[in-house]
Order: structure tokens, then C-alpha cells, then sequence
């Protein structure tokens, strides 16, 4: 059993921890916040040792007058994890890196609000767990990356992918943020192409350097964000057998529109239909009518749910890091069963 510390309990972190809690081979040892507010007392309240992030006596007062108890802050237990899952606001994790987590030597791992440049590699179970065997430093790319990891590696199964086009439609916050926008527009994020997705693509698989470029826009939704592709291989290749290939890889599911799901509204009152935690579809979904191939394109439409896709990643990215599992497939399999993934 390998002993985890959660640093930052938000949106991925409070994630993360109930996903470690279901492994066999892991479990939490703390999970940390800044602010003494209800999700530090449910934290508490479902057995988590909380610890104040930022190590402060003023700090640990704050809790002590909300009357929420902590252990101590992350310094009283950095020294006993043998890994950090730093799930802080982006930027804030490249400091906690350079700050606790080298000084004290514990490995850690990093969301995609940080950048790739900032750590030793960048991680996505099916392309890249071999890679980070044993590493102290990774970073678990973002939930839009780890979607398009997904799906090119079903794509380059059965097909040598000669350049890849993606639009991105990304949601403008999570459902529990009332200060971003837009609540009225359209917002080229970045302006400029490619958007970061690209890059962050090839820093997972370096072969795609030079074929894939992406761009994107923020709209008014919480629940999901949604891709277009459109990527031309150098050989021919049915969609039978792209949707084949789709199907058989882990972490992708298939939806028909015809089947009632019309958009990303229906994909999340599945999640909820099947009583998933939180509503979470930790899966990359692909409509299945959107598939198709015209001389030696594929073409097609993919939604992310932005809060969940990339937390069996990071229950399979401790495992590699912590060298408790050789095969990427039985990791993946593991991670699955446990948390329920198709
Ligand atoms: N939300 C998403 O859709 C996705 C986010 N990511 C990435 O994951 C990372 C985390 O994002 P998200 O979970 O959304 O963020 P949230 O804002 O939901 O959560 C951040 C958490 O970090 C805590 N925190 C604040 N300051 C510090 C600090 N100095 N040290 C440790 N913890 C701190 C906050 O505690 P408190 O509330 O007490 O201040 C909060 O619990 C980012 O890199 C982001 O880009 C990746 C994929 C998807
Ligand atoms: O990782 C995410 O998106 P991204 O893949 O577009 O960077 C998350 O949805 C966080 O995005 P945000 O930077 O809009 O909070």
C-alpha cells in the first residue's frame, strides 16, 4: 500500500482522493485546502485527514475558528507520502513543485494548468506509462489533451495518422464556478492556433510533432467540452474498422444520437442515469454517427467531461511513477474495475 497525500482538494483533487480510496494497492493519507469552508468539513467528515496547504499559523487558525479540524499543515506530512497528487489552481502547482515537493523529495504529480516544459515528462496511460516508469516529476496532461490522446491512439491502430485537425469547443467554467464567463459569446481561446492542445499533445507523443494542430473557442456551458476532428491518414481505412478500433480501447465509449444523445446535456443525465458519483463520465465519448472517412480522412465529434476524464490517469500514472505495475493494460484494467469504467 503506497501512501498518497491529495494537495489542493478542488475539482480534480476531491476526485482523485475517492479514486485512490478504491484501489487496493493505494490509499490517501491527507488531502489538504487553503480555505475553511464546507468542502474542507465534508472532506473531514468522510474520513479524510485534512491539512492547511499553506503552512501558516494564521492559516491554521482559520480552521481552528471554523471548527474544523486538521492534522497539522502540509509540511507536518510531507515527509511520510511517497507521492504528491498536486491538484492546485494552474501556476500554483509549478511553485508547489519548486517549493515543497523537490526540497523534500517526494514525487509528485502535476495537472494540465501546469506546463510541459516544467516537468520531467508528460503522462496519458496508453501512450506514455511505459516512459514514466519510476519518474519523480510528471504531469498528467489536460482533461481536452487526454481526450485527444485517447481517440488518436484508437485512430493510430489501425491507421498511420499523416495530419490531424481539431476545433475545440471548450466550456466556459465548472459547474461550481459562478465567476467565469462568457455567459453571452464566443470566445476564440486562444485567438492564435494552435491553442495549447497541440503542443501538449506531442508532448506526450513526440512522433506527432509537426502533424497535429488544434484550435479553440470557449462557450457558454458547464457541462462538457466537444472536439471536431478531421485527420488524414496515409493509408485506406474503413470507418468499420475505425469504429472498430475506437471501441476496443480503453476509456472510449460510443453514443448514437439516434439513441437520444443530442448533445452534451443527454451524455450528462447518463451519467447521472447511471448513478455515477458526481455525474462523472470519466470516458472519452464519440457520437457514433459522426464517424466517418472520406478519401483517407476520418472525421468526427467527441465530447470530454472536463472534471473526470483525467482522473483514472492519475490513479494509473502513481501506479507507473511508484513502479507497482509493469503492464500499462493491466494498470488501465485495474484502475477501470475499480472506479467502474466501461
Ligand atoms: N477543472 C477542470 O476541468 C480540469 C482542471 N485541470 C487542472 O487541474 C488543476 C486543478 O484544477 P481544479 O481542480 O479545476 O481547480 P479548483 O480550483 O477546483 O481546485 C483547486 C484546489 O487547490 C487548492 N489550493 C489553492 N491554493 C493552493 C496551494 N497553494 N497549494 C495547494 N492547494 C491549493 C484549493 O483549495 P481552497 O479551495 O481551500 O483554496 C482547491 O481545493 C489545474 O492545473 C487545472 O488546469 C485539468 C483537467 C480538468
Ligand atoms: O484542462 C482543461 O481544459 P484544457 O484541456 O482546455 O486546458 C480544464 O477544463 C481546465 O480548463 P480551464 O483552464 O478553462 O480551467
Amino acid at each position: 500500500m503506497v501512501n498518497v497525500l491529495i494537495n489542493g482538494y478542488g475539482s480534480i483533487g476531491k476526485r482523485v482522493a475517492d479514486a485512490v480510496s478504491m484501489q487496493d494497492d493505494m490509499k490517501v493519507v491527507g488531502v489538504t485546502k487553503t480555505k475553511p469552508d464546507f468542502e474542507a468539513r465534508l472532506a473531514v467528515e468522510k474520513g479524510y485527514k485534512l491539512f492547511v496547504a499553506i503552512p501558516d499559523k494564521e492559516r491554521v487558525k482559520l480552521f481552528e475558528d471554523a471548527g474544523i479540524p486538521v492534522e497539522g499543515t502540509i509540511l507536518d506530512i510531507i515527509e511520510d507520502v511517497d507521492i504528491v497528487v498536486d491538484g492546485a489552481p494552474k501556476k500554483i502547482g509549478k511553485q508547489n513543485l519548486e517549493n515543497i515537493y523537490k526540497p523534500h523529495k517526494v514525487k509528485a504529480i502535476l495537472q494540465g494548468g501546469e506546463k510541459a516544459k516544467d516537468v520531467e515528462d508528460n503522462f496519458n496511460a496508453l501512450w506514455s506509462y511505459d516512459r514514466c516508469y519510476g519518474k519523480d516529476y510528471v504531469r498528467v496532461v489536460s482533461c481536452n489533451t487526454t481526450g485527444l490522446c485517447r481517440i488518436l491512439y484508437a485512430i493510430n491502430s489501425v491507421a498511420d495518422i499523416k495530419k490531424a485537425r481539431v476545433v475545440l469547443v471548450r466550456r466556459a467554467a465548472d459547474p461550481n464556478d459562478d465567476k467565469r464567463g462568457p455567459v453571452n459569446a464566443i470566445v476564440p481561446n486562444p485567438v492564435t492556433v494552435p491553442s495549447h492542445h497541440g503542443p501538449d499533445v506531442v508532448s506526450v507523443v513526440p512522433e506527432f510533432e509537426g502533424k497535429i494542430v488544434t484550435s479553440a473557442v470557449i462557450v457558454p456551458t458547464t457541462l462538457m467540452h466537444q472536439h471536431t476532428l478531421m485527420v488524414e491518414v496515409e493509408n485506406n481505412v474503413s470507418r468499420d474498422e475505425v469504429l472498430e478500433s475506437i471501441e476496443k480501447t480503453p476509456r472510449i465509449i460510443t453514443v448514437k444520437y439516434e439513441d437520444g444523445f443530442t448533445s452534451t446535456a443527454q451524455i450528462i443525465e447518463y451519467g447521472r442515469d447511471l448513478g455515477r458519483l458526481r455525474y462523472d463520465i470519466n470516458e472519452l465519448v464519440v457520437w457514433e454517427e459522426s464517424v466517418n472517412v472520406v478519401d483517407n480522412e476520418i472525421f468526427l465529434m467527441q465530447a470530454v467531461h472536463q472534471e473526470s476524464i483525467v482522473i483514472p490517469e492519475n490513479i494509473d500514472c502513481i501506479r507507473t511513477m511508484l513502479q507497482l505495475e509493469e503492464d500499462k493494460f493491466k494498470s488501465i484494467e485495474k484502475t477501470n474495475k475499480a472506479m467502474g469504467i466501461k
